[in-house]
């Protein structure tokens, strides 16, 4: 090489690596939020517990400030624990805020990796949530209103029969709900052991894509350990739970098409996106994993909500017989509740709100940053993990004094803030599903209330058995399993949901519910 374009070669290495130092220093002088003094290597890896982390990051912010700070082995997170924080970062500056933490037992092992909720920002999570908000938008779901209320007098019928198995029936009315919407399935007997599959796959995602749990996640060279290794359960867990995440999201998906091809789908989502991708591979896969989030983000999380709302009513006996006073004075005893009512329903409402509130079903939920960013004189560098902690907001006394009470008059006399606007999440991640989700858990409410007085069990010698409230580890907030008693709350009322199913059963089998939004 000439001597010149050595020196020009040589003098622009130093230029980068002078530039590379005085990156580096700049971002030595600047400061992470704070947070607790960490251990060598291992960071602060040894205070996060593997349960309720929620109520520790909140205490941690106690001392610390809203903003909290800790570290493990290659990753930075960022506990927001109050809603300004969240608001300012997660919210208006969502265009930054709204990567995923890398999760590789989640995504790469087990087969999630085509999953929106996992998705970074890309073009194609973009375009996967255009179509998510064409298929979950207002008028979409106002034309799924009708299929709503119509189901809703079958999962009473199933509480009747069923009573001690009410944490089935929430689940399996779910599915037959998202799995009409996303497929066209007309309830899961129309194929109960997708159902199953369904039900295995959240429960493979719930256990995994919690962030800093899984060793693989810390240490992502791990995903190269071959299975007999010692201490590589995570590969064997893997290696169990992939082909069932596979065949949750490929097989509706593909028999939706075959029943497009023989002119037999119903109109769902996935059939209607499919007419118009005219074959585009690109668009035919995000209609795919966009249908999977319908058809498994509505079962655990509608199914947390009701299983804490059964749990509150048994607790709180007084609340109970208030709302049902108001159903009675609104609705009367001759018809079951409807969507429609909501509006003249406030007290009612106002339950729904305190037990998202009370027990969130997302407790906590990840956001990464794609650039550096500065907020509040902090240095928050670009991957770093923002963990959005609904359980801290909900739980703040300024906001919500007595935050551990159950009292819906929080909402409708004392004025507490909205809290369904921190429930779905934030920014450009908020739950798609959220206009669905709550007219689904509003009808099922007001449905049970309207029907059923749910009291605290007794065991065989007449003793009451007081459940015990506790939530359980994961991405989504279930109770500890409780048991509660579940009577019709009359004669009449019995023989409401007899009548009401059976006018449900004369309604036609396909109902096409779906309408696109534009
Ligand atoms: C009680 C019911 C529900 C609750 C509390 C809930 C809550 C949430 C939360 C907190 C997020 C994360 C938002 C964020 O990252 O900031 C989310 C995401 C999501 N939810 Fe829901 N959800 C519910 C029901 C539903 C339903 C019914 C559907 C579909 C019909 C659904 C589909 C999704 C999908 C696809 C995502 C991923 C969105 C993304 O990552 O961009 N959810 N949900």
């Amino acid at each position: 090489m000439p001597l010149l374009l050595v020196d020009i070669a040589a003098a622009l290495m130093a230029g980068l690596v002078l530039l590379f130092m005085l990156d580096s220093w700049r971002r030595k002088g600047q400061h992470l939020p704070p947070g607790p003094p960490g251990l060598p290597f291992l960071g602060n890896i040894l205070q996060i517990p593997r349960k309720k982390e929620f109520i520790v990051f909140r205490d941690l912010g106690n001392i610390y400030g809203d903003i909290v700070t800790l570290r493990v082995p290659g990753q930075i997170f960022v506990i927001l624990n109050s809603r300004k924080a969240v608001a300012d970062l997660l919210d208006a500056r969502s265009q930054l805020y709204s990567d995923r933490p890398r999760t590789i037992m989640c995504k790469d092992l087990i087969g999630w990796d085509g999953s929106v909720v996992l998705s970074d920002n890309t073009p194609r999570f973009r375009d996967c949530r255009k179509l998510l908000r064409k298929g979950l938008g207002p008028s979409a779901v106002q034309s799924f209103i009708p299929f709503l209320n119509r189901q809703s007098a079958f999962y009473l019928e199933n509480l009747q029969k069923r009573p001690e198995a009410f944490v089935d029936i929430f689940k399996r009315n779910a599915a037959a709900i998202s799995m009409k919407i996303a497929y066209g399935y007309d309830g899961i007997q129309d194929d109960e052991e997708l159902y199953g599959i369904g039900a295995m796959a959240n429960h493979y995602f719930a256990e995994t894509a919690v962030v800093g749990v899984w060793p693989v996640d810390m240490l992502p060279i791990l995903r190269h350990v071959p299975q007999w290794f010692p201490f590589a359960y995570f590969k064997k867990y893997a290696a169990h739970a992939k082909p069932i995440v596979l065949e949750s999201v490929n097989r509706p998906f593909e028999e939706t098409k075959r029943h497009m091809k023989r002119g037999t789908a119903g109109g769902s989502f996935t059939s209607m996106l499919l007419e118009d991708a005219k074959g585009d591979p690109d668009t035919e896969d995000c209609i795919k994993w966009s249908g999977t989030g319908i058809f498994l983000g509505q079962m655990d999380t509608t199914t947390s909500a009701l299983s804490w709302f059964f749990l509150s009513m048994a607790l709180h006996p007084e609340v109970q017989a208030k709302a049902q006073a108001e159903i009675d004075k609104v609705v009367g005893n001759e018809r079951l509740p409807r969507f429609e009512d909501k509006e003249s329903l406030p007290y009612v409402s106002a339950v729904m709100q305190e037990v998202f509130r009370w027990h969130p079903v997302v407790p906590m939920i990840p956001h990464a940053l794609s650039k550096d960013d500065e907020y509040r004189g902090y240095f928050i560098p670009a991957k770093t993990s923002l963990i959005g902690n609904i359980w801290a907001i909900m739980h703040d006394e300024s906001l919500y004094p007595d935050a551990e009470d159950f009292r819906p008059e929080r909402f409708t006399e004392d004025g507490a803030p909205d809290c369904l606007n921190v429930a779905f999440g934030f920014g450009r991640r908020v739950c798609p599903g959220i206009l669905i989700a709550q007219a689904h858990v509003f009808v099922s409410i007001a449905t049970t209330l309207a029907t059923f007085n749910i009291t605290k069990a007794r065991d065989a010698q007449g003793n009451i058995i007081e459940p015990v409230i506790e939530d359980t580890p994961g991405a989504i907030n279930f109770p500890q399993p409780f048991k509660v008693s579940l009577e019709p709350r009359s004669a009449a009322a019995a023989d409401l949901i007899r009548r009401s199913a059976e006018h449900s059963r004369t309604l036609p089998e396909r109902l096409e519910i779906f309408s696109l939004d534009a």
